[in-house]
């Protein structure tokens, strides 16, 4: 565990870390030392030798001031580590979470990464800073006290030698059934934290519907399970912990006796007899403690696994040479791709969409259409296939140049808790604020602004939660204005506004697709009607393409579409809004 642990400090740090253990070593065996001492110490004071007593006394004071100073430094060796490793650690976390595909953060949850950066990393932190220094501390010191006892009476240091192992036997036994119960703890308490991070999302939907009760039983099934392991891990540890304890004392018995034993054969005096077992105390204070940090240890080693195979996550190869960038075209290839390799969710997909059209795609719900638009942003890599966006593959272009190029706006707009100002800032860092007043006024947001009391500086809470869904969309729309790529890839919202917002976000998006080149997962009538080029999707593959003249005249799947949702709505094409 502590090498895998080890490998997690940061490289500018990786160097402190053997530093810091032959300081521990070296401060664990001085403290040995110290221990060792009081034997001469002692027995010089028993047989009246103050002459002695002072001598040994000042060569223990030596001992005890460089076990002082090698304390101190490895107490600010340990900080420096622990600091180090918390700030490198994160930033490694966090530049790791920015290389991942977009697509990998669809299948996770907020609990558990939160969990990963910020309690995994403070434990592997103290793991590596505080506790490896403890356990160095605790098998040298008695090792240390045992060596120095063959200068004092050979079978007392061979009695010491032998103790230790068993100690140690005992002791990795007892945790073994922790190591279990620990694992366990941990599994249970992330499941807990996803059950209330859900519970927390899910509460507009569970009171909606009036389920909270139900809601409520998934989040009390995992509270309880946390519950159950919690206390099992409770109880294992206690139980590891009281039998070493008496283990311990059986052995200080024995080491006891074997003193005695020495004394009442002649070999040692009593005064030698009594720092001797003084010593022992001292011997085996250091594995009692070995016990506790122990558990610790292993206790971390889930943390450290959790950070472990996050850094392990594959990433998309990432192609670093700049590239000269063509029109702003987007081109299909014989695409083909599946979330998991035995399901395709699309199959040889091949179109393009010129510089300045808009290529609208339709077809049943689950057809593979926001896939299609995923895949021009590489949220996944193709099966097989290529995408071409400015003349060039996805694949083999800078991910930072290919984003350039795209404008996304999807339904799910995602707002950051802080102020709208600050949220349209998001497509372009650098605008000024007549640039985002612009923007704003442009997709409307500056309705919104007047009607808050600070305007374009009024916080819009967590993910956006104090606005509207239309008006979401409208600061999502001005971000992208302000961003102003030549490609915008849209994903027309399904849910109905209301017909001023519907109005108001229906102008804000004319005005950024505006000369721009297209594709959008269209539903509104206007929109596919309009379009320069129709792609009707389904089971992943497209069945027509077409004008919409085109398709109508062709009578089939399209048509059918067309016809069934122009009845529903009562559209008629003359009245398509422009
Ligand atoms: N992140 C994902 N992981 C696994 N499967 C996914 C993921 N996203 C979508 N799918 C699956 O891929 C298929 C196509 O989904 P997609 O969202 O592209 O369809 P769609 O045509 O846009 O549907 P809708 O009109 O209902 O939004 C569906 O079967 C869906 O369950």
């Amino acid at each position: 565990m502590i090498d895998r642990a080890l490998r997690l400090v940061p490289d500018e740090y990786a160097s402190l870390t053997p530093r810091l253990i032959t300081v521990t070593a070296a401060q664990a065996l001085s403290q040995a030392a110290a221990y060792c001492l009081l034997v001469p110490v002692l027995e010089a004071l028993f047989d009246g030798d103050t002459g002695m007593a002072w001598f040994w006394t000042a060569i223990m004071a030596v001992v005890v001031a460089v076990m002082g100073v090698l304390t101190f430094l490895q107490a600010t060796l340990g900080l420096r580590i622990a600091v180090g490793m918390q700030l490198g650690l994160q930033t490694r976390l966090g530049d790791k979470l920015n290389a991942l595909p977009l697509g990998w953060f669809e299948t996770q949850n907020a609990a558990q990464l939160s969990r990963i950066v910020v309690d995994n990393v403070r434990e592997i932190q103290g793991a590596v800073a505080y506790l490896t220094a403890k356990l160095i501390t605790s098998v040298l010191v008695p090792l240390g006290v045992a060596v120095g006892m063959l200068f004092v009476d050979w079978r007392i240091a061979v009695a010491m030698l032998i103790a230790a192992p068993v100690l140690f036997a005992v002791n990795r036994l007892g945790n073994r059934a922790f190591l279990r119960a620990d694992e366990r703890t941990h599994v249970a308490a992330a499941e807990a934290e996803t059950r209330v991070v859900e519970f927390a999302q899910a509460q507009p939907i569970l009171r909606a519907f009036g389920a909270v009760g139900s809601g409520n039983r998934a989040l009390d099934c995992a509270l309880e399970a946390q519950k159950k392991a919690a206390t099992r891990n409770v109880v294992s540890a206690v139980t590891g912990v009281i039998v070493f304890g008496l283990v311990v004392q059986a052995v200080f018995l024995a080491l006891t006796y074997v003193v005695v034993g020495q004394v009442t054969g002649g070999t040692v005096s009593a005064a030698a007899a009594i720092a001797l077992i003084a010593v022992s105390a001292r011997f085996i204070e250091p594995l009692n403690q070995a016990a506790q940090i122990g558990n610790a240890l292993r206790s971390a080693s889930a943390s450290v696994d959790g950070a472990s195979d996050l850094l392990a996550e594959p990433v998309l190869p990432e192609h670093d040479s700049p590239v000269a960038l063509g029109a702003p075209e987007v081109v299909f290839e014989s695409v083909s791709f599946g979330y998991d390799a035995e399901s395709p969710v699309v199959s040889d997909v091949s179109f393009t969409v010129a510089p300045g059209t808009t290529t609208a795609i339709v077809g049943p719900s689950g057809a593979g259409k926001t896939t299609l638009l995923r895949l021009v942003a590489r949220y996944a890599d193709v099966d097989s296939g290529s995408i071409r966006v400015g003349g060039h593959d996805v694949r083999t272009q800078p991910t930072e140049t290919l984003l350039n190029q795209l404008s996304l706006v999807f339904q799910n707009v995602y707002l950051f808790d802080r102020s709208i100002a600050e949220n349209i800032r998001v497509g372009r860092p650098d605008a000024s604020d007549a640039d985002i007043r612009w923007a704003g006024a442009i997709a409307r947001v500056d309705e919104i602004a007047d009607r808050l009391p600070d305007g374009y500086d009024s916080p819009v809470g967590e993910g956006g939660t104090t606005l509207s869904g239309g008006e979401r969309q409208r600061v999502s729309i001005a971000r992208a204005l302000l961003k102003d790529a030549p490609i915008v890839l849209l994903d027309e919202a399904t849910s109905a506004l209301d017909p001023h917002s519907e109005a108001v976000v229906i102008r804000g998006i004319h005005e950024l697709t505006k000369d721009k080149t297209v594709i959008v997962v269209a539903h509104r009538l206007a929109t596919i009607a309009h379009a320069d080029q129709i792609l009707f999707l389904d089971g992943g593959r497209i069945v027509e393409h077409g004008t919409h003249d085109e398709l109508l005249a062709l009578g089939s799947r399209y048509a059918g579409f067309w016809n069934e949702r122009a009845r529903s709505r009562g559209w008629r094409l003359d009245s398509a809004p422009a």
